[in-house]
């Protein structure tokens, strides 16, 4: 076969939602489509605000899953409120889609979802994901595609079991078809660790929250630079700290460098309780006065480092 960079295949990326109900199998299906390594690390954090849950690539298509934060965790019904509130995450993707499960059928909850999203005249393309169907039958499954097609106008459906495999394939090179033309957003080589390298950013944002409180400057971001997993079983991670001034990186270090020190020891211990092994951090404080510019770049990419929210 004649390889993609030699036909023209343009490259594609772009963010894809998966929305459902709890227990829909959001997480059985990154899994199936990102790798295992991703789900067992987001699985454990729920708080965090970082919204990248995992990175696919399909051919030459780089396939960015954004995550709807904790809001359709609550194990209770869902009502409208949250639904919306959902959208935070949704509204960054390019495409959505909503999983529901074979053996349950349009329930209750599945519904409100399909409700918002009418009400949000949803503009990107929203594909149905019946999962699951390794528990009913064809019939079941057949007559179910026609009432939730009937209850919204679903790009694509797919019939998939997210545990057994099937259909992932197919859902998957079709969002990377579905993408718009575009670089990739990040470095092949770093899709495997990107949500560990935002997890680890967020708690050095955290332990620099607890120690600044007010002081903290509005304008911060945390970036992990390098995540080096070493032959002796610890890792090595080095990141930046950005501030929009010079004053703000004062305040960051402190007397002798006392509150940084302080907030990477911190982090580093946090870290190392969170990965199950030896962390060792590197911090560095840095001027980036473009800093508003970057954040609006950064939002559009799903990202949201911004303060306050
Ligand atoms: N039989 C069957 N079970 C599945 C399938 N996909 C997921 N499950 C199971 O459904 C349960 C929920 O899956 P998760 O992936 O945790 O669901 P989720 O939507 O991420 O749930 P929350 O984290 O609560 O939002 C797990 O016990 C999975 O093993 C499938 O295709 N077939």
């Amino acid at each position: 076969m004649t390889p993609p960079e030699t036909t023209g295949t343009p490259t594609r990326a772009g963010f894809v939602a998966l929305i459902g109900e709890p227990n829909a199998g959001k997480s059985t299906l990154l899994n199936a489509m990102v790798g295992a390594k991703v789900s067992i690390v987001t699985h454990k954090v729920q708080t965090t605000r970082a919204r990248i849950r995992g990175v696919a690539m399909e051919g030459q298509a780089q396939i960015v899953f954004v995550d709807t934060p904790g809001i359709f965790r609550p194990r209770r019904r869902l009502d409208r409120a949250m639904v919306t509130a959902a959208w935070g995450g949704a509204a960054d993707a390019d495409i959505v889609v909503l999983l529901i499960e074979a053996h349950r059928g349009l329930t209750e909850g599945a519904k409100a979802i399909i409700s918002a999203l009418k009400e949000r005249g949803e503009a990107h393309p929203v594909a149905l994901a019946i999962n699951k169907i390794d528990r009913v039958k064809a019939e079941t499954l057949l007559a179910l595609a026609e009432e939730a097609n009937a209850a919204y106008p679903f790009a694509k459906t797919f019939m998939i079991s997210a545990e057994k495999g099937y259909g992932v394939a197919d859902l998957r090179a079709w969002l990377a078809g579905e993408l718009p033309e575009g670089p990739w957003f990040y470095p092949e080589d770093q899709i495997a660790d990107l949500p560990m390298r935002q997890i680890a950013a967020e708690i050095t944002r955290e332990k620099l929250t607890l120690r600044l409180h007010e002081e903290l400057p509005y304008q911060l971001t945390v970036e992990t630079e390098k995540w080096e997993d070493r032959k002796d079983g610890s890792t090595r991670i080095d990141q930046i700290v950005y501030v929009a001034r010079e004053g703000h990186k004062g305040i960051l270090l402190g007397k002798g460098g006392e509150t940084i020190k302080a907030v990477s020891t911190a982090a580093r211990a946090e870290m190392a309780e969170f990965l199950g092994h030896p962390v060792h951090l590197f911090l560095v404080v840095k001027v980036r006065p473009n800093w508003l510019d970057e954040a609006e770049r950064y939002s559009e990419m799903g990202l949201d480092f911004k303060d306050g929210d």
